[in-house]
């Protein structure tokens, strides 16, 4: 495990210069992992290898109150991509009309601004999403106090009223 960290860094360390808006720092995950969650806004862009990445993503979602709330992109050079939320089937909940879409919907605006260039079509779903969000309305994996809760029938129709209405 360390041989192949310090071949990491080396290769970090040659890569740096060819990225000279971004500051480089190295930390080992568990640290990173703890990191995360004690000052996020440390961090801008994180490299790491797929097993960590994988982990510290999804400890990472929570910043944002759940990981139904996260899109993500997994793009090569020529900016096409494979877009996904970065949950996965959430067996536990299957049927129950209580998964958050968000990070769904949010995950298709980002395939419209990186693969299809269709940047103001996914300006218009992220205002969608963000309208019906400061309208209090809320799944159950993010639902708080004073917000109305509701399922996820209701939230993709929100998310279509309010897109229709941009
Ligand atoms: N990117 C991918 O393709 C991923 C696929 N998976 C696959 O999904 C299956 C289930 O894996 P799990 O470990 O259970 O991870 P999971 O991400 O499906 O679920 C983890 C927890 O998050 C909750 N959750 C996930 N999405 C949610 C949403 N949209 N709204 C509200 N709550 C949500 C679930 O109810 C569960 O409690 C496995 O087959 C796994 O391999 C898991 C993670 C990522
Ligand atoms: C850890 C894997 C089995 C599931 C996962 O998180 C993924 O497929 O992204």
């Amino acid at each position: 495990m360390l041989e192949v960290t310090i071949l990491w860094r080396e290769v970090m360390e040659r890569l740096a210069p060819e990225y000279p808006d971004v500051e480089l720092s190295h930390m080992y995950v568990d640290n990173a992992a703890m990191q995360l969650v004690r000052a996020p806004k440390q961090f801008d862009v994180v490299v790491t290898g797929n097993m960590f990445g994988d982990i510290l993503s999804d400890a990472a979602a929570m910043l944002t109150g759940s990981i139904g709330m996260l899109p993500s992109a997994s793009l090569n050079e020529s900016g096409q991509g494979m877009y996904e939320p970065c949950h996965g089937s959430a067996p536990d909940i299957a049927g129950q009309n209580v998964a958050n879409p968000l990070a769904m919907m949010l995950s298709v605006a980002m395939m419209l601004r990186y693969s299809l260039n269709e940047n103001a079509m996914a300006e218009r779903i992220e205002a969608a999403v963000g309208s019906v969000l400061d309208d209090g309305l809320r799944t159950a994996d993010i639902a708080s106090e004073g917000m109305r809760t509701i399922g996820t029938d209701a939230m993709g129709d929100a998310v279509l009223a309010a897109f229709a209405k941009q």
